[in-house]
């Protein structure tokens, strides 16, 4: 049992066996850049993937689901309707919801359409880098496209106010992930650089949070888990136990085989990896 909190209530290897056990049904209302990869995730952490997101189905597809997400990459006002549908759907049948709000803070429509998302619906997890996260509180962020440019000193801090505003567990990703409360901030020490190199590593983030969180009871044991199993896929990639890379390219081959084979391999505990912070 992990030291870190009294509250905290699983290892990495309990959540990874909750999700494999529970093979939950994850419906993804997502992009059209990522979604081959979002759906494969799913599939490779031990879910099931389905990406209905056509107005007249989604509602009875998220009811018959074990969780939900919903990520705005290449949102439409089509794609808005049927978003706010799943996420309604997802709180009628007490659905775990994930909300990505991609891009937000980088026009006034991905701005609109977020606000909408976080203030309209009952969001369990939102995982956004550290620009979205800071945007969407209304702090000074810069969000190219869907990168987050720039520094945030005090990221901790924000995605407490975001947790606080929101109700959610937010999850504010970037070199080092912050899972936050509205009352509570942790670090997830796991990670490596070539992630931020490969696009839709923020996505399959979002998608492992789903899985997670449908398969786990408590939000934020689901999020500090699958955060840290997410980073430790990455390292293990990036160390080469999941064949050599040589480039972005061939590592995202190398990471989606470490998500697959994650559960197989000695893991560290939670403890080691996640550290609870002070936030003023
Ligand atoms: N420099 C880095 N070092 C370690 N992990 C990273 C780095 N950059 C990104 N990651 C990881 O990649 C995933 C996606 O994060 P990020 O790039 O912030 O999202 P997005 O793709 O939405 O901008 C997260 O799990 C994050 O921890
Ligand atoms: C490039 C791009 N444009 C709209 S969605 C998308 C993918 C974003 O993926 P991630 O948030 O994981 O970097
Ligand atoms: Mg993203």
């Amino acid at each position: 049992m992990s030291s870190l909190d009294p509250e905290f209530g699983l290892s990495l290897d309990e959540a990874l066996t909750a999700v494999a056990d529970n093979q939950p049904l994850v419906n993804s209302v997502t992009n059209n850049v990522t979604v081959n990869d979002v759906a494969n995730i799913t599939l490779h952490w031990g879910g099931l993937p389905v990406m209905s997101d056509d107005e007249r189905e989604v509602a009875d597809m998220v009811a018959i689901a074990d969780g939900c997400l919903l990520n705005m990459g290449t949102v439409s006002e089509t794609g808005e309707a049927t978003m706010l549908a799943a996420g309604a759907a997802a709180g009628d049948h007490d659905v775990p919801l994930v909300v990505d709000p991609v891009g937000v803070g980088a026009t006034p429509t991905r701005s609109r359409v977020a606000e909408r998302l976080v203030t309209e619906l009952d969001v369990d997890v939102l995982n956004g880098n550290y620009g979205e996260i800071s945007a969407l509180v209304g702090e000074n962020a810069e969000v190219r496209g869907v990168e987050s440019v720039g520094e945030y000193a005090e990221i901790a801090a924000t995605a407490v106010e975001c947790a606080r505003q929101t109700g959610a567990v937010v999850v504010a990703s970037g070199e080092t992930d912050i899972v936050a409360t509205e009352d509570a901030a942790y670090e997830v020490h796991a990670g490596h650089s070539m992630m931020g190199e490969v696009v839709g590593t923020g996505c399959m983030l979002g998608v492992t949070l789903a899985v997670f969180a449908a398969a786990i009871d408590d939000p934020l044991d689901a999020a500090l888990a699958g955060t840290a199993a997410y980073g430790l896929a990455g390292e293990l990639a990036a160390d080469g136990v999941f064949g050599d890379y040589h480039g972005p390219a061939s590592y995202r081959v190398s990471f989606l085989d470490a998500a697959a084979g994650l559960a197989g391999e000695e893991l560290s505990d939670l403890s080691d990896r996640v550290e609870r912070i002070e936030v003023r």
